[in-house]
């Protein structure tokens, strides 16, 4: 259950031009693993996560999911993949504001309850399941929001910044649980952060800058 992308180029409109947003992206996820990437405002982190989650498609490269190639998938089969294989976290927990932290688990596609309380204990709110979100903090939302990403399984885990809203020991908390998720999972998960400090907590870490991924 790994994710792989191989010369991705990824390019927008810009004028008369194109700007590219990736330039011949490599990264290998491998199972059960986190890698954290790190760049500046407008290096491509949002595209990076865009292309992998299959919601973009590049201009060049390939797209490997759970050792299948995205590439020759039609739309149906796309949607059918991400909603079974890909989880994604976003930087706001994008909660209903009607529904308790168990209910928010089961508007996923399995509408399990035991499932759903299963893993609100592993992102430690056993005891918060029928809270609503304005009845929970800001940490507490975004344990329920990755909590959701992981109801139906996924191989990939996309995050997408996830500390933004909390002060840093909350944050730290929240990259800890991902990193420890990730391993009892056994996902393959990109985390894309603004902040160093929570690189220690990766597997991997590579930077970006104008579009090119390094090794940190
Ligand atoms: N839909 C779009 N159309 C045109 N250009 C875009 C589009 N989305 C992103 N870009 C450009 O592509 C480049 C990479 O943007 P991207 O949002 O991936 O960077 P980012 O690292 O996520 O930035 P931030 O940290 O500010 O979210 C930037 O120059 C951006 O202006």
């Amino acid at each position: 259950m790994s994710l792989t992308l191989e010369g991705i180029t990824l390019t927008y409109p810009d004028g008369d031009g194109r700007l590219t947003a990736l330039d011949q992206v490599d990264l290998h996820v491998p199972v059960g693993t986190t890698t954290a990437v790190i760049g500046p405002s407008g290096s491509g982190k949002s595209s990076l996560l865009a292309v992998a989650a299959t919601l973009v498609t590049p201009d060049d490269g390939t797209v490997t999911v759970d050792g299948t190639p995205t590439g020759e998938m039609t739309r149906g089969e796309l949607t059918d993949l991400r909603r079974r294989r890909i989880g994604i976290v976003f930087q706001q927990p994008n909660l209903l504001p009607a529904l308790t932290a168990a209910e928010q688990l089961q508007v996923m596609a399995t509408r399990n309850r035991r499932k759903a309380l299963e893993l609100l204990d592993a992102v430690g709110l056993a005891d918060q399941a029928g809270r609503r979100p304005h009845q929970l903090s800001g940490g507490q939302r975004q344990r329920v929001n990755i909590a959701r990403a992981l109801m139906n399984e996924p191989a990939v885990l996309l995050v997408d910044e996830p500390t933004s809203a909390l002060d840093h020991e909350r944050g730290a908390a929240i990259i800890d649980l991902i990193t420890t998720l990730t391993r009892a999972q056994r996902t393959a998960t990109v985390l894309v952060t603004h902040d160093r400090s929570h690189l220690t907590a990766a597997d991997a870490v590579v930077t970006i800058h104008d579009g090119r991924l390094r090794p940190a």
